[in-house]
């Protein structure tokens, strides 16, 4: 499979989000990363449910929707309604993670859980079969722009390892810092998704940009 490119809302510029979002309709990515913030389990607050339900009537690509929030279960319906395509939780927020993918699943999206950079992907071990998508957090969540933590490229590897010897199907998606250098090694090492947040709005012409990371070869 070619790897996919999940732009990021945080990063659009908010006085004019439907171009941003039209920019991305007619671009080469493949996904829209809508990122969520309680101010709670990350020091920041993001967007809500209004903004939300009209980036979804323009949107015409998936919604993955990354929930930084404690208590995630209490809006997994109203995630449902609001069109949502996959829905990713913290494994650190929530104490049954089997349940709450489970509820996921059964409201008819793609379940995915995120991992923060301290937490091992061996919290996987017992629930990857029954995941679509693990999200490696590759900064500390909360915040656009911060600097890629190099730990990452061992960590997919351990992934893709965990996923091959149990049969699993998850996809490897990396968040944070992700640019057009290390996009290639990203891939090389095994990712799926790669979400692009700065890299792709702060350019000069993000369209052309999230082209280049579409069309990055592994190296
Ligand atoms: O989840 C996030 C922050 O918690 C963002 O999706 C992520 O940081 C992407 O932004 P950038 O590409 O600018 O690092």
């Amino acid at each position: 499979m070619t790897h996919l490119i999940a732009p990021s809302l945080l990063s659009a510029d908010f006085t004019r989000l439907g171009e941003d979002i039209e920019m991305v309709n007619r671009s080469e990515a493949d996904w829209f990363h809508v990122d969520v913030m309680d101010g709670v389990f990350v020091p920041n607050i993001s967007f809500g449910m209004p903004v939300i339900k009209a980036i979804g009537k323009i949107a015409k690509k998936p919604l993955d929707v990354h929930l930084m929030i404690v208590q995630p279960e209490r809006y997994f319906d109203t995630f449902r309604d609001l069109g949502t395509y996959c829905l990713s939780i913290h494994a650190e927020a929530v104490t049954h993670l089997h349940r709450a993918v489970h509820q996921i699943r059964e409201l008819g999206m793609k379940a995915g859980v995120v991992l923060n950079p301290h937490t091992p992907v061996s919290v996987l071990e017992e629930i990857i079969t029954e995941i679509d998508l693990v999200l490696l957090m590759s900064v500390n969540p909360g915040f656009g722009g911060q600097k890629f933590i190099e730990g990452t490229y061992g960590k997919i590897g351990k992934l893709k390892k965990l996923i091959s010897s149990s049969g699993s199907s998850a996809l490897i998606e990396v968040d944070g810092g992700v640019d057009l250098n290390n996009a290639g090694k990203l891939i090389a090492a095994g990712a799926d998704v790669l979400v692009a947040g700065n890299t792709v709005f702060s350019s000069a012409d993000p369209a052309g940009t999230i082209s280049k990371l579409k069309n990055t070869v592994p190296v």
